[in-house]
This record gives structure tokens, sequence and C-alpha cells, in this order.
């Protein structure tokens, strides 16, 4: 049987949207995940991510979900532009349109930049846009390297938001190796413990020079422990620094995202925390970094706030 994952719509093709009329021209493809298709579109001038759902009820669960936080908050009606259905080889296929990201995995990026600390100003951004997530409500869920993207000075953006679930509600969508459920560290349930968890094991994936993570993805999850990821986080030099804050995030002792954000602001900046295997920020010019991008963060707040 063929599907409509079958058609290939070629650079140059044009979308049109059947109900509301925005007309994008498609660049190229971005990539392919489970759920669907992203391609670089245009329209006039301006690039756009358009993604192409292989199943309806998903798509419109993520569209839904996108929906929902743009009438929120101001940072996600920038991301979501609009949703709709496109004719393409005889088929209708639903497609929504969002910010183009002209980013990397963090992997990608580290490995671009020379230097492992700009993990630090990645984890506070992206611990920033969790608790403005979970300031409305909602639960990211599915974290994992390939569902973040990094651009510019450790800009960070979540894409993919099939997994977001509202606070209180069972998680739906997740990827084992961050899921605490296959770590027997909690339940699978909608709150800022879970995706602090996620978070935490995404620090030790993202800094994981010998693959040991990936050697866990092999294991039985009855035989998995928070201790296996306590004791990576100790012995990698990147995360030894931040000792305190992975305990916490494994065990589900902080409070909220806020809570997580704010320690792990001082432990970054806190010049005498130093864990067991740490060698300190070696580049000085990351602090001033660091600080800017936390001024940034607080002057983005301020500004939504007001506007
Ligand atoms: N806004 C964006 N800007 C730039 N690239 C994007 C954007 N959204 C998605 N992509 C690219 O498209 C790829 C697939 O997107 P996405 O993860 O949303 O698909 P998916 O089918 O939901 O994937 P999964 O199987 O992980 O659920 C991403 O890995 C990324 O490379």
């Amino acid at each position: 049987m063929t599907t409509w994952s079958d058609i290939t719509v070629a650079p140059g093709t044009l979308v049109k949207g059947v109900w509301r009329g925005g007309v994008y021209r498609i660049e190229r493809l971005l990539g392919e995940g489970a759920n669907g298709r992203v391609y670089l579109v245009r329209k006039g001038n301006t690039p756009y991510a358009l993604k192409m759902g292989f199943d309806p009820l998903d798509h419109q669960m993520e569209v839904n979900a996108l929906l929902s936080l743009s009438r929120q908050s101001a940072s996600w009606r920038r991301f979501f532009r609009e949703s709709d259905d496109a004719e393409l080889d005889g088929r209708r296929i639903p497609f929504f349109v969002m910010k183009y990201i002209d980013g990397v995995n963090i992997r990608e990026f580290l490995k671009r930049k020379g230097s492992m600390d700009w993990i630090y100003v990645i984890g506070h951004n992206l611990l920033s846009r969790l608790a403005e997530l979970h300031k409305h409500g909602w639960i990211y869920a599915d974290m994992k390297l390939e569902n973040i993207l990094v651009y510019g000075y450790a800009g960070v953006e979540l894409i993919d938001y099939c997994g977001l679930t509202a606070k209180g509600r069972a998680v739906k969508q997740f990827t084992e190796l961050y899921d605490r459920g296959t770590w027997n560290a909690g339940d699978r349930v909608a709150e800022d413990s879970y995706d602090l968890f996620a978070f935490a094991v995404l620090m030790l994936a993202a800094t994981d020079q010998t693959r040991k993570l990936h050697s866990f993805q092999h294991m039985l999850p009855q035989n998995r422990t928070v201790d296996m990821l306590l004791e990576m986080a100790r012995e990698n030099p990147h995360t030894a620094r931040l000792y305190g804050w992975f305990k916490q995030a494994l065990e589900g002792t902080f409070v909220s995202s806020q809570q997580a954000l704010a320690l792990w602001r001082k432990l970054v900046l806190d010049r005498n925390m130093r864990g067991p295997r740490d060698t300190g920020i070696a580049a000085p010019w990351l602090k001033v970094c660091f600080a800017a991008s936390i001024m940034l963060c607080v002057g983005t707040v301020c500004y939504f706030w007001l506007a």
C-alpha cells in the first residue's frame, strides 16, 4: 500500500494551505522522524520549518499543544505560525509551519565550539525554556538529544512537541533512556520532576565521551538504577562540579524547575564549588557569556510580562 510518506516533495514545490491559503516554497528536507517530515520552506524571503504529519491524529495533537502554548506565551506565539492541509499528488496532507531554527544538536554544537564548558550555558538556557513551559502548566516529556537545536551563542530551542502533556496527566510519549520510569526512579506522571530527570540524563548524554550511557541502553530496565547515573555524573569532569544538582534532579527532590534553575546558576557561577574531578570553567570569557545569557533570559521574561 502506498502512503503519503512515499510521496516525494521536490525542492521548488509550492505547498498551498487549503483553508488559510498560505503558500510556501519547499527548499529542502530538514529531517524525518516517526511522526512526520520537516522541510525548510520560504514564504517571500522568510524561511520557516514546515512539518507534514504522517498520522493525522498525532499531528493534530501536536498542533493543539502548540496552539495552546502560543495562546499562553508570546515566545511560542513567535515559534508557531499556522496549521493547514495541503493537496499533494491528490492526497490531503496536514501540515504546520513554525520558526526555522538554524541550529545543530548539542553534541555537534560542543564539537564545533571545541569546549565542553558551553554545556553550562546550554544547560542554563534549556532549563529556562523548561521552566517557562512548566509555568504554563505543561511538561515537555520527550526530552532527547534529537529534540533540541542549539544555535548562535548557545541559544536553545525545543522542537517536536508530540510529547507535550498537561501537568498531572500520564506521560504518553517518551524515550526509554531518558524516562525515569525505565530507571525505577518514579512514575510516568507529568510534573516538573519528570522533565528534570530527563534533562539530567540529557546533560550526561551530551557530555559522555566514554559512551557509557550508550552501553546502558542494552541493559534490561529492571537492572537500571539511579546510582549508575549518579556515578556517571561524579566521574565525568564536566558534570562533577554540578554533582549536587544532578543528585537532586535524579532523585526527584527539586520542588520546581525554578528551584532547579536557580541552583544550576549558583553552582556554575560559584568559583569555590568544585566537584571531586573538576577542573573548573576553563575559559573566563564563557563566564561573561553565561552572565549575558542570564541577563538576556531575565530581559526576555520582563519584556513578555510587560507586553
Ligand atoms: N523548527 C525547526 N527548525 C529546523 N529544523 C527542524 C525544526 N523542526 C524539526 N526540524 C528538523 O526535522 C527533524 C525531524 O523533526 P521532528 O523531531 O519534529 O520529527 P518527528 O517525526 O516528530 O521526530 P521523532 O521521531 O523524534 O518524534 C529534526 O530532527 C530536525 O532536524
